[in-house]
């Protein structure tokens, strides 16, 4: 749903880890989106009146120890956690996934690739869920088509986690040619509420028709949009 001038425009929050690399993206997303992209530096605890909060792609921390490891353990992820489980819409993207994971938002783990190696080409996709602050403006079973690139992207979850994220209908993404060797080819989930919603691939870099390979991110920004004028997060 575009904004609409009387109200004020939506403020999303943008995360900045050290080593942090796709923030510049999201924020240039959130923009053309019309919402405006609040900076959130990683050792501030304040999230400075945002309505939703964006944890993007990168490598945190030089991803020492695990990918997202580190970067759970900052002040902002105290804020973001708390905001979180209040019902406040937050996505981590590819990095962003990893940190949630590891901070126990999210199930499961991102592991390496099964093949080992870095891999960056555009994933086509089937959103399975659109009940999710982030995938509403998706239609169940649209098929799209966001880029991936990532070296720890192989979603792994014990075998309950699986059947309670199916069950639940917490798959919020599919890949249709599995990239990495996900299990299910999982490529986004979302906790149980669909507030908090962890994707590999990068929405914020399939905005824009001139650089391609799609306008299909531009799904998640209109979701969430849609989902805070709607009131759902007072
Ligand atoms: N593009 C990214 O966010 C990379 C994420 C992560 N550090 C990985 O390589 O798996």
């Amino acid at each position: 749903m575009a904004s609409n001038s009387a109200e004020p425009r939506v403020r999303i929050g943008i995360v900045t880890f050290p080593g942090s690399l796709d923030d510049r993206d999201a924020a240039r997303a959130v923009a053309r989106a019309g919402a405006v992209p609040v900076r959130l530096w990683h050792d501030e605890g304040a999230l400075r009146g945002v309505q939703a909060v964006w944890l993007p792609g990168g490598f945190s921390y030089g991803d020492y120890l695990r990918s997202g490891a580190i970067a759970r353990f900052s002040h902002v992820m105290d804020s973001v956690a708390d905001a979180a489980r209040g019902g406040m819409p937050v996505i981590g993207v590819c990095n962003g996934f990893q940190v949630l994971c590891e901070s126990g938002l999210l199930p499961g783990a991102l592991t390496q690739n099964a093949h080992m190696r870095y891999r960056n080409r555009p994933a086509p996709l089937r959103v399975e869920s659109t009940n999710t602050a982030w995938t509403s403006a998706y239609r169940q079973g649209a098929q799209i088509v966001i880029p991936a690139k990532h070296k720890d992207g192989r979603f792994q979850a014990d075998a309950s986690t699986l059947e309670m994220l199916e069950d639940q209908n917490r798959v919020v993404l599919r890949y249709l040619d599995n990239p990495n060797g996900s299990v299910h080819d999982i490529a986004g989930i979302t906790n149980a509420e669909g507030n908090v919603v962890g994707m590999m691939p990068h929405p914020e870099h399939a905005i824009d028709q001139l650089t391609g390979p799609s306008t299909d991110g531009r799904g998640i920004l209109a979701s969430v949009l849609s989902h805070v004028h709607s009131g759902a997060t007072a």
